[in-house]
Formats: C-alpha cells, sequence, structure tokens
C-alpha cells in the first residue's frame, strides 16, 4: 500500500475507536457545581477495561471487612471501661499502625509537632507565607504586645498563615440526631532561625457583624485551653485536606483527565499512551467514593461534620477557586511564598519531581511533535484540552486553564501536570493518613460541641467534643484503608505496560528512571539525618497513578 493509504487506513481506525469510546465514556453530572465524573451509578456500569482486576477488588474489600471486625472488637471493648480522659483514646489505638502514627500519639500535644504539619504533613496545600497582617484577624487592644510580634515577624519575613475561611457558613452534619459544629479558623505561625514553625495566634471563627470579636487563643493560655484550639484547626485541616487537597485536587481533577483522554485521544496518539498508566483504576475508586464515601449515607454523612452536605458545599467552592496554577507546584509554592525554605521537605521534594516528570514528558513530545506547529495543527490533541477545561472542569479557563495549545511547551507543561497530579501530587496527599489520622485527636473527623468563645475550658468539654468511640474507629479504620500500602502498586514510571515502541521513547524512559532512583537516593540519605522523616515523595512509593 501506499503511504497515503496507511495513513488513511490509520485515521479511518482512529475515528471508529473514538466513536466507540464516546459512547462507553461518557461525561455526567453527579452533583451541580463539581467538575464532571464518568458515567457510572456503580463501579459494575464501568467498561471492564478499567475495572479493578480480581486481587485488587479482594484485598480492598477484605480490608474494609477486616476493619470492620476490628471496629466491633474496639467498642465491645470500650463498652467495658471509662471514656472520659484523652490517655482513653489509647483503648482503641491498637492493631496495625505505622511507626510515625506511634510517634504521633507522643507528640501531639507539642507546638512544633502541630506547626510542622502544615509544612510536611498529610497536608502541605494551606500554608502561605504572609504578605500583610490578614483582614480577618482582629487584635483586641490588651494584646498590643501580640500586634507588635506579629508585625515585627511580617517585617522579617517569617510570619506564616493558614486561614480555613473556606469552611465558613457551611452547615455542620447532624448524626443520630446530634448536631455537629464547624469552625473556620485563622493560625498565624512563625518560623524559627532554625526551621522550626510555631503557632502564634489562634482565631476559630472569623469577626461577624452584630457579635463580639472572636477571641484569640495563644501559647500562654491554659494548657487545655490552647490545645482545645489547636484540635479545632485539625479538625478544620481535616476537612480541606480530604475535600479540597484529596478527593478536588487528585482524584477528581484526574477523572476529568481520564475521561477526556478516553473520549479525545485514539489508542495510537503519543498523549494517549504516555498519560494512560498514570490513569488505571482512577475511574473505579472514584466511582466506590460517590457510592460509598461522599454519598447519601456514606462515610462523610455517618462520622465527618462536615457530612450531610456541607461536604458537597466544600467541595462547590473549592472547586470554584481551583487555579491551574495551583496544580502546578513551581507556581502553587511561589504563590504561597514557600520557596527556598529548607525544613520545607514537601515543597522541596514536589519540586524535584515536577522537574523529572516535566523532563520526560519533554523527551518524549518532542519525538513526536518537531515544532509547535505540529501541536497546533493536532486537532485531537487540541480537542482534548478544550474538553478537560471547558466540559470536564466546566468552564476552568477563568481560572488559569487552556483552552488550547499554541507551542510544544504549552503542552509539556498541561501533561505533566497531569502526571504529578495523578502520581506525586496523590501519593503526597494520601500516604500521610495513615501516620497523621490514626491518633484520632491529632485530626479529629468531627467535633461535638461549638467552639470555645471563652478560654474556660475543662477536660470534660474536651472529651465531650471530640469524635466518641464510634466515630473515632470509623476514622481509624478508613485512614488506614486508604492509606496504607497497597500491595499491587505500580511505582512511578515502572509500569509494565509497552505502550511506544522504538528506541528513542526506550531511551526517555530510562533517563526517567535513574532520575527517580537519583532522587529516592537523596531523600533516603537526607531523611537519615532528620528526627522526622518525609517518605511521601519518595519515588519507589508513589504510585503510578490513583487506586485508592
Ligand atoms: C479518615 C478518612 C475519612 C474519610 C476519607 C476522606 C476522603 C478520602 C478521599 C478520597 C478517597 C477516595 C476513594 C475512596 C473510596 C471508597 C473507600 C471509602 C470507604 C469505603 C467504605 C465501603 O466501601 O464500605
Ligand atoms: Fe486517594
Amino acid at each position: 500500500m501506499m503511504r497515503n493509504e496507511v495513513q488513511g487506513l490509520f485515521q479511518k481506525h482512529g475515528e471508529e475507536e473514538l466513536e466507540e469510546r464516546r459512547t462507553l465514556y461518557r461525561w455526567a453530572t453527579w452533583k451541580e457545581g463539581l467538575p464532571l465524573s464518568v458515567a457510572a451509578a456503580s463501579e459494575k456500569d464501568l467498561p471492564l477495561d478499567v475495572r479493578f482486576h480480581e486481587g485488587k477488588k479482594i484485598d480492598f474489600e477484605g480490608t474494609l471487612a477486616a476493619g470492620m471486625m476490628d471496629i466491633a472488637l474496639k467498642r465491645l471493648y470500650t463498652l467495658l471501661s471509662s471514656w472520659n480522659s484523652l490517655e482513653d483514646f489509647d483503648q482503641i489505638f491498637w492493631g496495625s499502625k505505622s511507626a510515625l502514627a506511634k510517634r504521633v500519639r507522643q507528640s501531639w500535644k507539642e507546638d512544633d509537632f502541630f506547626g510542622y504539619q502544615f509544612l510536611n504533613g498529610v497536608n502541605p496545600t494551606l500554608l502561605r507565607r504572609s504578605t500583610s497582617l490578614p483582614t480577618r484577624l482582629v487584635i483586641p487592644p490588651e494584646l498590643e504586645g501580640l500586634q507588635a510580634q506579629l508585625e515585627r515577624k511580617l517585617q522579617e519575613g517569617c510570619l506564616f498563615e493558614a486561614d480555613f475561611s473556606l469552611l465558613d457558613g457551611i452547615q455542620a452534619n447532624v448524626i443520630q440526631g446530634e448536631r455537629q459544629h464547624l469552625a473556620a479558623p485563622l493560625v498565624m505561625l512563625k518560623m524559627e532561625p532554625d526551621g522550626k514553625l510555631l503557632p502564634m495566634a489562634i482565631q476559630l471563627q472569623p469577626p461577624c457583624s452584630g457579635s463580639p470579636d472572636p477571641p484569640l487563643f495563644l501559647p500562654s493560655d491554659p494548657s487545655l485551653t490552647w490545645l482545645l484550639a489547636k484540635a479545632w484547626v485539625r479538625n478544620s485541616d481535616f476537612q480541606l485536606h480530604e475535600l479540597q487537597a484529596h478527593l478536588l485536587k487528585t482524584h477528581l481533577v484526574a477523572e476529568v483527565f481520564a475521561v477526556a483522554t478516553m473520549r479525545c485521544l485514539p489508542g495510537m496518539h503519543p498523549i494517549f499512551k504516555l498519560l494512560i498508566p498514570h490513569l488505571r483504576y482512577t475511574l473505579e475508586i472514584n466511582t466506590r467514593a460517590r457510592t460509598k464515601l461522599i454519598s447519601d449515607g456514606g462515610i462523610f454523612d455517618q462520622v465527618v461534620n462536615t457530612g450531610g452536605g456541607g461536604h458537597l458545599d466544600v467541595l462547590r467552592k473549592a472547586t470554584a477557586c481551583l487555579t491551574y496554577r495551583s496544580l502546578c507546584p513551581p507556581d502553587d509554592l511561589a504563590d504561597r511564598g514557600l520557596l527556598g525554605i529548607p525544613s520545607a521537605l514537601y515543597a522541596h521534594d514536589a519540586l524535584r519531581l515536577w522537574d523529572i516528570i516535566s523532563r520526560y514528558v519533554q523527551g518524549t513530545v518532542h519525538l513526536y511533535y518537531s515544532e509547535d506547529e505540529v501541536v497546533q495543527s493536532d486537532p485531537e490533541v487540541q480537542a482534548w484540552c478544550q474538553e478537560i477545561t471547558e466540559i470536564g472542569l466546566c468552564g476552568a479557563q477563568e481560572r488559569g486553564f487552556p483552552v488550547s495549545f499554541q507551542s510544544r511547551a504549552e503542552l509539556c507543561h498541561f501533561v505533566t501536570m497531569c502526571i504529578f497530579t495523578c502520581t506525586a501530587q496523590h501519593s503526597g496527599i494520601n500516604q500521610g493518613q495513615l501516620d497523621w489520622y490514626a491518633w484520632v485527636p491529632n485530626a479529629p473527623c468531627t467535633m461535638r460541641k461549638p467552639p470555645p468563645t471563652t478560654k474556660d475550658v475543662t477536660l470534660e468539654m474536651v472529651m465531650a467534643t471530640l469524635p466518641n468511640v464510634h466515630q473515632a474507629c470509623l476514622q481509624m479504620t478508613i485512614a488506614w484503608h486508604l492509606g496504607r500500602f497497597q500491595p499491587d502498586m505500580v511505582p512511578l514510571g515502572h509500569h509494565k505496560e509497552e505502550y511506544f515502541s522504538g528506541p528513542g521513547y526506550k531511551a526517555v524512559l530510562k533517563r526517567f528512571q535513574e532520575d527517580l532512583n537519583t532522587l529516592e537516593r537523596e531523600i533516603v540519605a537526607r531523611n537519615e539525618g532528620l528526627d522526622l522523616p518525609y517518605y511521601y515523595l519518595q519515588p519507589s512509593r508513589i504510585e503510578n497513578s490513583i487506586t485508592i
């Protein structure tokens, strides 16, 4: 056959393939205001190609069943004893847990441990370096000393903030007839010369006209008062971590990439071949999340204070402010003022991984696109881009997402963001659940009493506020279920399937694996010298796709 005929055949094949895929993978609006999802009422509706394999399914469902057994035993055990001091959480702190989880139990009350979590804990996405004193921060006249300290730290460039305003106005859940409660805190922190981040003040609610100004909680407050204020922050961080950083900014955006890739790119397209290993199992885990986790009567409704619909409003608000820059560490960390901080380990490792993935993407893209013009005139990749931004992300061009690619560099940047999100970012956000959420007082899934409005706090109040035994047990089980090492895990860059042929890609992949090995060794060596190791972005621990 002539070259043109061959090309014509390939093209026809690709068109037919896409026509079929568009009937198999359709968009659905699960809830208004969220990114679109794949049309599937349960995982059983998904095409076999993207279902969990038998081993994964058995492991997933088996560990959940085992976890439920643990809960039954723990509840039985605690029925026989008292539940009125913080140490009583020890009664349910058994079963599988990590070394770091045990360290959390030991150190959770310490201020530097509290501060550390904003840099290198389960949610390193919220902290920013302050560029002015936040307008919501109302400092009472008697605390002029604090005002001066804050201003000095600001001037020195070592003032930081964690602002949970997104939670303001969210309806709290009602669990078995009992109303739960939410706060929307602001934490001000200072960075010490040794890199430690220490809290200076906590405001639990934004000021509200007509009400007295909210109190500022301080490290110098009575220890239980300060501890309860910090527990409220940890509960708020749990919400933004799980809903904004985890579900929305990894799981749900990865699903948009997956559906658009299936609908727009034929199997022989280089971007399809590049991305497909990073989309494995994502449609099924997300479908399960929609039927079991954030569904009516799901885990959020059962034990989380944003459940009962508030969690969907948090997701909606977070979707409405989701920017392209926030998904790209070089931009995100610059915007948050977190570049060049030696103790910011997530930031450091994320930037290294971004560079490594970026080089891999560029190497591959340049094999198939010899110049910008080839990108501009590739209708499939352009349609893919538009489908993600305009359809899947519901008009995200307003928030910086591209609707077309004008150059190879723009295409590479976008594909790097896709792969980074599905691999490194998800691992960074997901694995910490195992370590930081097992000791429940460090990250309570719900709060059963309103936030304190005065500094009179008793142990009874603290215990009546923190999760009850059942809620705490379910949190531990789910955190273990989602955060534990996955037996069938494929590490980043190590999928067995070979989608590309030819020596060009082989060399690019080899280089990618070498770069990852180098980073692996750097992180291992760095961690040996640290009191608290940071290993969530160690390449051997990063999954090749979002599978849990
Ligand atoms: C302590 C953790 C509590 C909630 C976790 C919150 C958010 C996690 C975010 C994304 C996880 C995505 C998918 C997980 C999907 C389903 C597994 C969860 C529960 C399954 C319960 C069941 O199948 O009976
Ligand atoms: Fe996850």
